[in-house]
């Protein structure tokens, strides 16, 4: 079982993310992504839910529009775990490579 990051090792972690915020007391992470268009919304989306089923690590998530709002948290350690890192930082890399304008 994966163990929650100490708040230390949490907020050095987060200083590496760009936007990410802290919410739930420190137990989740927080960010909205806009894209162009829905359509860019959704094709992010899909892209987020393989690599989320491959790492069996899933976000929660809600979607308007062209506005993708995601939050991180491990629900099985009950707070941030390396897992909600390594998925922030999977969300980056795929969110660099859609059109944001
Ligand atoms: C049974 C299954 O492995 C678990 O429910 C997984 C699935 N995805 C998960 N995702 C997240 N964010 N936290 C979990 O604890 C978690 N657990």
């Amino acid at each position: 079982m994966v163990e929650r990051l100490a708040p230390d090792q949490r907020d050095a972690e987060l200083a590496r993310l760009h936007g990410w915020k802290l919410e739930r007391n420190g137990d989740a992470i927080v960010k909205t992504f806009q894209f162009k268009d829905f359509s860019e919304a959704f094709a992010f989306m899909t892209r987020i839910a393989l690599a989320a089923e491959k790492a069996n690590h899933h976000p929660e998530w809600s979607n308007v529009w062209n506005k993708v709002t995601i939050a991180l948290t491990t629900h099985s350690a009950g707070g941030l775990t390396a897992k909600d890192i390594a998925l922030a930082a999977g969300i980056e890399k795929i969110a660099a490579a859609q059109d944001r304008s």
